[in-house]
């Protein structure tokens, strides 16, 4: 588990003060990939940096393997930061050395014997799917692979926790999901904790299982991907949340269907885990022999299950129409009645 508390990071520059984390709290349970995510400037980097102590904090604490690693001196900051692991948006690789070398070199620095390295490298090298590319340089290597080795290379010491800045902003759409791919899988793999910032909604939705929204510094939301989801609260997590849901710019489109017909109603259906994947359409209109007209859906997976968004036109009498909705209420999807805006 990690635990920060009241976390808060000011910076004093010649003419003015800024203040980039705004006493921010969050746990993080063992195991978990915890996204954090927010826009340009909202302090996602120094967030992150400060787990590892890139930054010290102006206030609060981080514990980490109830180690509070805001009061550790030099030497043992040095022993701690061993078991973070990072990776960053440029790579951040040595240029004049191999891929073997690259993901040697902490190993080195840790004072790790030549052969136990050499096995330990070669095993790296297989978990992040790079064999037969150990003596390639960097500069040979696609963006996909650099980041492998960076992945790798973070790996090396064992950490109980993996820092990921902007990992795959540097990548194009395909290779963005083979490397979340790869870190899912080094997730389940090693139990290992992932902290990472992202600005791309994608990127949550993909594979992370909590999310904690950021701006100007603070955390203004967060919680379990799936929940975020279905209900953002901020203004800010409802646009980054319309990212993956082009849906809802098109809700003037439906506009067309909402009348002041009593016998019509343009219903929003919100469908978690499950009931994503069931046929509740067709089941309501054959039980209560109503008519329901599709008008647009889209359905979204994440770690924690599908969610997915319906509106349908239910067409009948009003009493028929309030006992079809309450069928689907009663069947755990939520219901929202739109009128025009
Ligand atoms: N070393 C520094 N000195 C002064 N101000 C800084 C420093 N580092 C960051 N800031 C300021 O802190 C605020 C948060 O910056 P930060 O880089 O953490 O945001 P971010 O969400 O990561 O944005 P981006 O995605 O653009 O990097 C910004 O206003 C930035 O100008």
């Amino acid at each position: 588990m990690i635990s920060i508390k009241n976390l808060s990071k000011v910076f004093n520059t010649k003419d003015q003060t800024v203040q980039a984390v705004d006493d921010v709290s969050i746990n993080i349970p063992k195991g978990e990939i915890y996204g954090v995510i927010g826009y340009s400037g909202a302090g996602k980097s120094t967030f992150i940096r400060l787990i590892n102590r890139l930054e010290d904090p102006t206030e609060g604490e981080i514990l980490l393997n109830n180690q509070d690693i805001t009061a550790l001196r030099k030497g043992e900051l040095r022993k701690q930061r061993q078991k973070i692991g990072m990776i960053f948006q440029h790579f951040n690789l040595l240029w004049s050395r191999t891929v073997f070398e690259n993901i040697a070199f902490p190993l080195e620095i840790a004072g790790i014997s030549k052969q136990e390295r050499e096995r330990k490298v070669l095993e790296l090298i297989d978990l992040v799917g790079l064999k037969g590319r150990e003596q390639s340089y960097p500069s040979q290597l696609s963006g996909g692979q650099k980041q492998r080795v960076g992945i790798a290379r973070a790996l090396a010491n064992e950490p109980t926790v993996l820092l990921c800045d902007e990992a795959t902003s540097a990548l194009d759409p395909e290779t963005t999901d083979d490397i979340l791919d790869l870190l899912v899988s080094i997730n389940e793999k090693l139990n290992l904790t992932i902290i990472l910032i992202t600005h791309e909604m994608h990127v949550i939705q993909k594979i992370c299982h909590q999310v904690a929204v950021m701006e100007q510094g603070k955390v203004v939301e967060q919680g379990e991907v799936l929940d975020v989801f279905v209900k953002p609260q901020s203004k800010t997590t409802k646009r980054f949340v319309q990212q993956l849901s082009p849906l809802e710019h098109q809700i003037d489109r439906l506009n067309q269907f909402i009348t002041n017909d009593e016998q019509s109603e343009v219903v929003k259906l919100h469908f978690i885990g499950n009931n994503a994947k069931r046929a509740l359409i067709s089941e309501v209109s054959k039980q209560l022999d109503v008519e329901i007209n599709i008008l647009q859906g889209s359905i979204s997976p994440t770690q924690e299950g599908a969610y997915g968004t319906l509106y349908v036109e239910i067409k009948g009498k009003p009493s028929v129409i309030q006992n079809s909705i309450s069928y689907i209420e009663s069947s755990g999807v939520e219901v929202e009645v739109l009128r025009h805006v």
